[in-house]
């Protein structure tokens, strides 16, 4: 019997057994069966037995998993997870499997420390004093102990705090000195931290960071990677449940976060290989970062359903590759041409896929790939050899049309290499306009992007906060992954060295903030992606036209002026007031909806739409006809 015909079995009829047993009269063939059973139930439960189930519902539902297990999952989990998707591609659908609610991952990921301080290394860093509470939470944690007391006694022993001899050796000092110890003195003698990362606690994926502000802080996350972690792990753990997802019709987001030199393109991308320009993706695969390594997986998943899935599925793939470089918004498969015909509309073209380039091997995506690498921007700062001077999104679009569903299903895996946060000061960028003005433009875009994660997480009277997507090109083209119907994860890149505290402690504190976002996950079939946004804009218009309708009103002013004929009158004039800047907004809005539709309204047009010359409503600063008095 072949292993999809035993998992079938094994699927649909796991009763099969004990019908057997009925049948069994005498006592030792009942044994016997009894004894079978036991061990074909143990079988039932293995690893091995979900992997064999796995298998059956990639032959027999199409319902592609992956090959290989990332870090702590089980082939149960996974089956657990695909399951209640065993109907994706049928006609009957699945409602459960169709729209689902999960949450942001967050997974960190931190740079090895360099032996040797590198010509780019910033001042060391100084010393930080931790508040006694904290100084025990620390003991607690590192000698699994349960109570204060007991790490109070710990801190008594090691004889690092406030203890007798301590003091005395303080009270010895001042006498034989004759002066006294200032406090910053005092400071300096008392047991003390560097900043940065201070501990990990891989078996429960926290992250201990010491600050100067605020000292130690805990930081959870759905995966901390180890220190050493290699490219594959940082793959399997991150981003190959996205590409499953993706492969299954959904969209999906994968992001680097982290402060320049942290390791994002790294992590994206691979090391860069400075003699040659160009990837090389066919060497040394180890060192392939998400992207190669997801363009790859992707195509081989293909290839095997084509090969041994019993459901037909016809399926396209094709890339767009982009920077984002302020307000701008590049094709780098177009020699950085600006992306559609003007700044506004960039982000529609995009979305709308007119960027899209086919791709029908992993080969193509290699070529493509090596054509945007060429065109980045990149240059080499205090903190970075070759650090990328703008954002970079990859967005590879699969179309999928199951014989048995009809209809094209269109999913899109967003991978995004975001510029790094970054202190002029040390990454030296304020010795350079260009430097300075491109940090500035990235700080920008992620500003935005804290925004809209602060939003995200923020009510207010119970309903769901306004998020800001519209701030930034950044955000408006991320705005699937954050808060939208794409299974989306984090990567918090950062740096374990004492003098990158603050930025690793904004990076996790971010990581932090992004992990409480959830979104819907959703087929989004052949809908537009614009529909997420549209309706974003959709209920800022809503909410300002209902703030126009309670603040406005009708204001009469008498206003003396000569006429014609140079004679003194007195007019009476009519005004709307009470809502200006909700009418600005209003017409902000209407552009952006505008631009976003591809309607191309002048604001003079807009006579037509609510809120617009329609006086008995609306009617911005309209003047009535003057009486005369
Ligand atoms: N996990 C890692 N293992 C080994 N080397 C690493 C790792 N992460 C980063 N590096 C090295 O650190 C340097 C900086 O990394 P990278 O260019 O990826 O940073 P970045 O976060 O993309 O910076 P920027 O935002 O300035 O572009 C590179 O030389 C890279 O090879």
């Amino acid at each position: 019997m072949s292993t999809s015909s035993i998992t079938t079995l094994v699927l649909e009829d796991e009763s099969l057994l004990f019908s057997i047993l009925s049948f069994c009269d005498d006592r030792t063939s009942r044994n016997e069966v009894l004894f079978l059973s036991k061990r074909f139930l143990d079988l039932l439960t293995s690893e091995v037995s979900f992997r064999w189930r796995l298998q059956c519902l990639h032959i027999v539902h199409g319902i592609y998993s992956p090959p290989t297990l990332g870090l702590k999952q089980t082939w149960k989990d996974i089956y657990l997870e695909s399951y209640p998707q065993r109907n994706l591609w049928s006609a009957h659908k699945n409602s459960k499997s169709d729209s689902e609610s999960n949450k942001i991952l967050a997974c960190m990921r931190l740079k090895p420390v360099l032996d040797e301080p590198s010509e780019h290394q910033a001042a060391p860093a100084e010393k930080i004093v931790l508040p006694l509470h904290q100084r025990l939470a620390l003991i607690r944690m590192s000698q699994n102990l349960k109570s204060n007391r007991e790490a109070l006694r710990v801190l008594q022993m090691q004889g690092d705090w406030f203890t007798a001899q301590w003091q005395q050796e303080k009270s010895c000092n001042e006498e034989a000195d004759g002066k006294e110890i200032t406090p910053q003195e005092e400071v300096a003698g008392l047991p003390s931290l560097i900043g940065g990362v201070h501990s990990i606690d891989h078996e429960n994926n926290r992250v201990f960071v010491v600050d100067h502000t605020k000292g130690l802080r805990e930081f959870s996350f759905d995966h901390v990677l180890p220190d050493l972690s290699s490219q594959d792990m940082t793959y399997e753990t991150c981003a190959r449940p996205l590409v499953t997802n993706f492969v299954n019709g959904f969209n999906s987001t994968c992001l680097a976060y982290g402060q320049t030199g942290s390791g994002k393109s790294h992590t994206m991308f691979g090391p860069h290989d400075p003699s040659n320009e160009l990837m090389s993706f066919d060497q040394n695969s180890s060192q392939w970062g998400i992207i190669p390594r997801a363009c790859y997986e992707v195509f081989q998943a293909l290839e095997y359903r084509q090969a041994n899935v019993r459901i037909e599925i016809d399926a396209s793939v094709s890339m767009s590759y982009i920077e984002i470089y302020g307000e701008s918004v590049s094709d780098l498969l177009r020699e950085r041409a600006p992306c559609g015909h003007s700044k506004v509309a960039a982000q529609r073209y995009v979305l709308d896929g007119e960027a899209e380039k086919s791709v029908a091997s992993f080969e193509d995506t290699v070529k493509l790939l090596n054509q945007g690498e060429l065109q980045k921007r990149t240059a080499s700062t205090a903190m970075n050899e070759r650090s990328s001077r703008a954002h970079t999104l990859l967005i590879l679009t699969l179309k999928q049309r199951a014989h048995t569903l009809g209809q094209v299903v269109t999913s899109r895996l967003f991978l995004l290499d975001l510029g790094g946060s970054e202190n002029l000061k040390k990454s030296k960028a304020n010795t350079n306009a260009q430097r300075t003005k491109e940090a500035v433009n990235i700080n920008l875009g992620l500003l935005a992007l804290k925004r809209c994660t602060a939003a995200l997480n923020s009510t207010t009277r119970g309903k769901k906060s306004h998020v800001p997507y519209l701030d930034s090109k950044l955000t408006m083209l991320l705005s699937e992954g954050l808060g939208g119907n794409s299974k989306s994860c984090v990567i918090l890149c950062a740096a374990q060295d004492p003098e990158h505290a603050k930025e690793t402690l904004d990076t996790v504190a971010f990581g932090r903030a992004i992990s409480n976002v959830s979104n819907d996950r959703k087929r989004s079939d052949e809908e537009s992606m614009l529909k997420h946004l549209l309706n974003d804009i959709d209920m800022s218009i809503a909410k300002c036209e209902e703030n126009i309708r309670r603040n406005e009103r009708w204001e009469t002013k008498t206003v003396k002026q000569t006429n014609a004929y140079d004679e003194m009158e007195t007019k009476v004039t009519t005004l709307l007031v009470g809502a200006e800047s909700d009418r600005l907004e209003l017409e902000k809005l209407l552009r952006r909806r505008a631009q976003l539709t591809g309607t191309a309204i002048d604001i003079a047009d807009a006579e037509n739409i609510v809120g617009f010359g329609n006086a008995h409503s609306y009617g911005m600063g309209q003047q009535m006809v003057p009486k005369n008095e």
